[in-house]
């Protein structure tokens, strides 16, 4: 069986990097939506019953099947099969009722498929490489199709996921997810995509004992072996995709950092967890000192949990004072207080503290004869404006803590980040009854409206879901050469300006999921531009009028519609359900179990 999505001519831009249009060569077979012609040219009739139906008669019935699933697992779980037979209607549907479904194939819904990930299984989905497997790593790679044909990498190695720590090879469903957000949210081509987990084996004790756990049985690899798997990894990507744009996604914190920098400057490669979660918070302080009117030379911010996300959430606000006031960067830390668990990281604790908590280490004569080892104390002393969690702590923004922040500044920000839901810092509904409505908040996962004296209150996700499909559009468009820091900032710039907006009764400090299709060109555009400016992008045919580059963005990213189909003409070709086809597709296709 051969299929692919071939990379076409447009009549008014010629060469296009990504094809979104035109006939599919395809030899797969099979769905309701076949028109009377293309039963005839695949043989179809007799495997199909006659009425032949349009998308969106197959999306009303696909809707009515997932509603009548009782649980958010179980609509998961049927999301999945839906990918594996139709992926065009799998995105129609979800894109009819994203908002609802956002949080069943994302979080926090994912995270459970992932924990229960080797007792749910079905069919494998997605790139599987392991660390006792080395020597294979770069033809397990190649298999999934000619160098021209992958786009997009999402990598993760599974050491900590979302909030729930160390889920071994599980972690192929957070590469899979993610994946899926950049199709719905910035059209990436579904068949252009790779998921891929690394297995250097799991701490987790729970999936040692499994006898279904499917990974490799055995304590996560460190040291030379661990970060020569991920080498090996990146080079068999550099070698068989050159062209593609690799994201790491929910490595452990002692690696996380620590590849972003030896890679990023080397080739088109993006953290999330940092640099995601980073954007997308920075750009909703944006919008909330808008509405407040906090000047950033006087701001005062708490993170509480000073991991891969916190510094990550850091370096943006620190870089955003420098840039915004002036001052230098080590002047700008200072208006920042990191939070870990033995309280306030310090000088005098240097050698606890990771390369990336250093800068924020505060002096302990200003602590001297103050408490600083909860929150709450350090809150009494910083009196920050804003305050961030990403400290999987559950509640550890209490009634004291977030009365105190109030009493010292007129609207508290106030950020639980931590995912998935349960594991919030904060429910918002109790932030805003502490703080008499003054609150501005968003949250990591997806919370229902708070009610707050008959009114109802929009709450808006801070996800890097918000911000990592953009980028990654922008990346893959121009074909950077990497990821400068610069083209980061552009991105932020591009999402604080579509924000705040006046949503029902109060300010969205981000924008709505429903609009992020929207977002991610406006943040791409700035993305493609930054690339050009800084004399990174490989992309020759960027335009240069700004109507036109929104068109040549726009006529590249990949709806859920059926294309034409026409034979290859391949014998043998097995009956599929109507998809997409291309390389990755036709790997998945052809798994027999
Ligand atoms: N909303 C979003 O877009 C994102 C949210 N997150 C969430 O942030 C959380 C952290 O993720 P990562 O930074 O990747 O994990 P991480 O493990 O790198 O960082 C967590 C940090 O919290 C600290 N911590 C744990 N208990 C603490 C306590 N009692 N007091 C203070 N600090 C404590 C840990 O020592 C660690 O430094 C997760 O729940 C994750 O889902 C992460 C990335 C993006
Ligand atoms: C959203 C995300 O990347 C996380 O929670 O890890
Ligand atoms: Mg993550």
């Amino acid at each position: 069986m051969s299929s692919h999505s071939k990379i076409e001519k447009n009549p008014k831009f010629g060469h296009l990097p990504l094809s979104t249009s035109g006939p599919l060569e395809t030899t797969l077979t099979g769905s309701s939506a076949f028109t009377a012609e293309e039963r005839k040219t695949f043989k179809l009739h007799g495997l199909l019953p006659p009425n032949v139906q349009t998308l969106e008669e197959q999306v009303r019935r696909a809707y009515e099947q997932y509603s009548s699933r009782p649980t958010d697992i179980a609509k998961n779980t049927f999301m999945t099969s839906m990918k594996e037979q139709n992926e065009v209607l799998y995105y129609r549907l979800i894109l009819d009722h994203l908002k609802e479904m956002f949080s069943i194939i994302y979080t926090p819904t994912e995270g459970e498929a992932i924990a229960n990930y080797s007792r749910l299984f079905r069919r494998p989905e997605g790139c599987f490489l392991n660390i006792e497997d080395m020597d294979r790593i770069e033809d397990n790679i190649s298999q999934w199709g000619e160098p021209d044909d992958i786009d997009l990498i999402v990598v993760s190695d599974g050491e900590q996921i979302l909030g729930i720590g160390d889920q071994g090879v599980g972690a192929i469903l957070i590469s899979v997810a993610k994946l899926a957000i950049y199709t719905l949210c910035a059209g990436i081509h579904p068949s252009r995509t790779l998921p891929v987990v690394l297995d250097a084996g799991t701490n987790n004790q729970e999936l040692l004992d499994d006898n279904l756990y499917l990974g490799l049985r055995q304590p996560r690899a460190r040291g030379e072996k661990y970060d020569k798997f991920v080498d090996t990894f990146v080079e068999a990507c550099r070698r068989q995709y050159p062209k593609a744009y690799i994201h790491f996604e929910d490595f452990g914190i002692s690696n996380a950092r620590r590849f972003l920098e030896k890679y990023q400057p080397k080739i088109a490669c993006f953290n999330d967890d940092v640099q995601g979660t980073g954007a997308v918070t920075l750009a909703a302080i944006m919008a909330a000192f808008k509405v407040s009117g906090t000047k950033w030379d006087e701001a005062r911010f708490v993170l509480f949990g000073a991991g891969t996300a916190g510094t990550g959430i850091a370096d943006q606000i620190r870089d955003a004072i420098n840039q915004e006031t002036g001052k230098s960067k080590e002047e700008a830390g200072r208006q920042i207080w990191c939070v870990d668990k033995p309280g306030l990281l310090l000088r005098s604790k240097k050698d606890e503290l990771s390369p990336a908590q250093m800068p924020y280490a505060r002096d302990d004569s200003e602590w001297e004869g103050k408490s600083h080892g909860d929150l709450l104390s350090i809150v009494k002393e910083a009196k920050p404006h804003v305050l961030v969690g990403t400290s999987t702590v559950a509640g550890a923004f209490t009634k004291e803590v977030v009365q105190e922040m109030a009493k010292h500044v007129e609207r508290p920000v106030i950020f639980p980040l931590s995912n998935p839901t349960r594991l919030h810092e904060a429910k918002p509904q109790d932030l805003y009854n502490w703080t008499d409505g003054k609150v501005l908040v968003a949250t990591g996962s997806p919370f229902p409206p708070v009610k707050y004296k008959g009114e109802e209150y929009e709450i808006s996700e801070c996800n890097n879901s918000v911000t990592f499909p953009g980028i990654g559009l922008g990346a893959i468009l121009s074909r950077t050469r990497s990821l400068a820091p610069s083209l980061i900032v552009a991105a932020v710039k591009a999402l604080a300006s579509a924000a705040p907006v006046v949503q029902g009764t109060g300010p969205a400090l981000l924008p709505d999921v429903t609009d992020v299709r929207e977002v991610s060109v406006r943040i791409a555009k700035s993305v493609i531009k930054a690339s050009r400016d800084e004399g990174l992008a490989q992309e020759k045919d960027i335009p240069v009028d700004d109507a036109e580059l929104d068109e040549w963005i726009r006529e590249q990213m990949w709806d859920a519609r059926y294309r034409p189909l026409k034979p290859v003409g391949e014998e043998g070709s097995t009956a599929l359900a109507r998809g997409e086809a291309g390389p990755a597709a036709h790997r998945r296709a052809n798994f027999r179990l």
